[in-house]
Order: C-alpha cells, then sequence, then structure tokens
C-alpha cells in the first residue's frame, strides 16, 4: 500500500473535518501518501481530487462541515458508475480508501473492496445509528446543539406557560430525540423505536399542568412525524394547543465538540493502521471505551436491540 485516498459522503457531521486531517496526518506519518477525493463518490466518478499533504490539513480540526464536500450520488448506485470509479482509482494509482460516511456510504465502498480496492469506514453521522459502534461522529456535538436549542425554548416556554413540541433530526433512529430528551428534561419522548401512545402523552400532559407545571418540552424524531403533525394530533384529540420548533441543519453544523474530536482522531487512525494491513471491508468502532475494527457487513444488520431502560428513566425523571 502506498497511495490511499479518502472521502466523506452521504449526510455531513461535526468532526469529519477532524477524521480527515488525523487520516491524512497519520498516513504520512506511515510513510505514505494520500488523495483527497473532493463530493464523495460523484467526485470519485469524476476523479475530482488532489494530494493533501500535511499542511492541507491544517485549522480544520475545529471546523464543522467537511473540507473535501460530501455528496449523495445516485450514479455511484450502479455497476458503470461503479466502473468508472475503479478506472479513476487505477488512473490514480490508489490502493486503498478510508470512507467517511454512513450506512449507504459503507454498502458503496463495498463494492470497491469487492473489486480489489480495500475500503475501510469511519462512522460519520449524527444519527448514530450504525449497527457495531456505540458512538459515530458528529452525535455528540449535535446532541448538545440540541440540548442548547431546547434549554432557550425551554425559556419562553416558561414564561408563556405553554407547550412546546421540539422535531429534531433522525431518519430512522431515534438516538438524537432520546438522549437530547433525556438531558434537556423533555416530558415526552416520541421516537421510532417505541410506539406511540396518544392518550398516555394527553394525560401526562394534563397531570402536569394540574400539578402546576408551567410549560412542557415535547421531543420528536422526524423518523415517527413532523413536529406540525404531532401538533394538529395533540389538538384534534385534546385541544391542547401548542408551538412547534424545527431544529432542522443547524443540527449537522457547528465546531465539533471535544468527544467528536477525540473520536475522530482515533477512528482516523485506526482506520489507517487497518488499510496497512491490506483488509478492505472493515468498519471502525468503539465498543465499550475501545476503538475497534469489525467486518462491515455488521453494519447493515439490523439495528441492535433498542435499551429501553433509558426510555424508561426519561419518563421517571420528567413527569
Ligand atoms: N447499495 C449501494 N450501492 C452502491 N452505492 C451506494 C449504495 N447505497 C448508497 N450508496 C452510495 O453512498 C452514497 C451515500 O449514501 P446515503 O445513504 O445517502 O448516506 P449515508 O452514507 O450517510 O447513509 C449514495 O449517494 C450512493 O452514492
Ligand atoms: O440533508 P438532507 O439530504 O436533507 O438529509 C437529512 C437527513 O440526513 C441526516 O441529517 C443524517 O443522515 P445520514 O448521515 O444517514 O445522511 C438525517 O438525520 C436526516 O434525516
Ligand atoms: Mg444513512
Amino acid at each position: 500500500m502506498k497511495r490511499i485516498g479518502v472521502l466523506t459522503s452521504g449526510g455531513d457531521a461535526p468532526g469529519m473535518n477532524a477524521a480527515i486531517r488525523a487520516v491524512v496526518r497519520k498516513a504520512i506519518f506511515e510513510g505514505l501518501e494520500v488523495v483527497g477525493i473532493f463530493h464523495g463518490y460523484q467526485g470519485l466518478i469524476d476523479g475530482k481530487m488532489e494530494v493533501l499533504d500535511l499542511g492541507s490539513v491544517g485549522d480544520i480540526i475545529q471546523r464543522g462541515g467537511t473540507k473535501l464536500f460530501s455528496a449523495r450520488c445516485p450514479e455511484f448506485r450502479t455497476e458503470e458508475g461503479q466502473q468508472k470509479a475503479i478506472a479513476q482509482l487505477k488512473a490514480h494509482g490508489i490502493d486503498g480508501l478510508v470512507i467517511i460516511g454512513g450506512d449507504g456510504s459503507y454498502r458503496g465502498s463495498m463494492k470497491l473492496t469487492e473489486n480489489g480496492f480495500p475500503c475501510v469506514g469511519i462512522p460519520g453521522t449524527i444519527d448514530n445509528d450504525i449497527p457495531g459502534t456505540d458512538y459515530t461522529l458528529g452525535f455528540d456535538t449535535a446532541l448538545n446543539t440540541v440540548i442548547e436549542s431546547i434549554d432557550k425554548i425551554r425559556d419562553t416556554a416558561t414564561s408563556h406557560e405553554r407547550t412546546f413540541i421540539v422535531e429534531v433530526m433522525g431518519r430512522d433512529a431515534g438516538d438524537l430525540a432520546l438522549w437530547a430528551g433525556l438531558a434537556g428534561g423533555a416530558e415526552t419522548i416520541i421516537i421510532p423505536e417505541v410506539e406511540i401512545n396518544m392518550d398516555e402523552i394527553v394525560e401526562r400532559l394534563k397531570s402536569g399542568s394540574e400539578r402546576g407545571k408551567k410549560h412542557s418540552i415535547i421531543i420528536v424524531a422526524e423518523g415517527v412525524m413532523s413536529g406540525a403533525e404531532f401538533a394538529n394530533k395533540l389538538k384534534d384529540l385534546a385541544d391542547i394547543e401548542t408551538r412547534v420548533s424545527v431544529l432542522g441543519h443547524i443540527q449537522r453544523g457547528g465546531s465539533p465538540t471535544g468527544r467528536d474530536r477525540v473520536l475522530a482522531s482515533l477512528f482516523g487512525a485506526k482506520a489507517v493502521e487497518v488499510l496497512l494491513t491490506g483488509n478492505g471491508g472493515r468498519a471502525i468502532g468503539i465498543q465499550n471505551h475501545q476503538v475497534v475494527d469489525y467486518d462491515m457487513n455488521k453494519a447493515f444488520e439490523n439495528h441492535e436491540e433498542f435499551d429501553m431502560s433509558m426510555y424508561q428513566l426519561s419518563k421517571e425523571l420528567s413527569i
């Protein structure tokens, strides 16, 4: 292995830049040359890439987004697109790749590994939905962004004695909603992993207000329904008036937290170490505080058993 490539793909996540920096610097430390590929798989197909040196990844550890840009590339899903990408890898003398992205990006990388270009995946997504790793890059930063927003919403909710619905990201996973709800003291958390019980939600809101609660905060993961949809349900069912805040893409931006920067550095270095063994189809993760690599196919399995205890605790603490 002499020359490796690195790209970011799918939805961006805070910490991707710190991971790019770690990959580049660790690879150079190990005597490799590194090529940065722009715009994910689209840039690979189009040959948009350049050699990255030590200085080119300076001053990015603290920046959100990704210096290499990210994209969703429908063409790469096709055999033809994959062949174009392979031709580019050959033309540029790239022996292996580090892919920073989510499950979709991992699936794409398997195609390259199967064709003789070993790929190692770094989990970069705010959704925290990749099986095999306890945390994904960007989750902690997004979590803190959501908490900060909940705290602010709480101020105005208290002043006006209102019920607020906060819609957070999470396409199929409720981690962000659950963690932010627990940390932000939300009264109700609605996530895809737990069946919704409207009667119980209304009962909790009513008993809270009877006890003199000044406000209520409900977190809805976008994967279940939109905040507006949920507001309509409450209005129709119990004539409860609410205000809705959709946090949207602010959750994907911002300077990565210390935790995400450390994770990015550990993941980036580990990815290079694994690639140096010549093995592809491996995913990097953290399990019980240990940085590990594992068979990427595990990341495509169904979500691991959902831990109901945290959900239950949030109910017990925020009545
Ligand atoms: N089954 C697949 N085969 C080949 N490429 C894929 C596959 N699934 C996803 N990809 C590639 O990975 C890109 C990112 O996937 P996506 O699911 O949008 O984001 P994420 O990686 O964050 O989950 C897609 O735009 C596509 O180029
Ligand atoms: O930016 P887009 O294309 O609107 O995508 C929004 C989706 O991306 C995410 O922010 C992150 O998802 P991925 O990391 O799988 O791309 C989801 O939470 C959200 O549903
Ligand atoms: Mg995904």
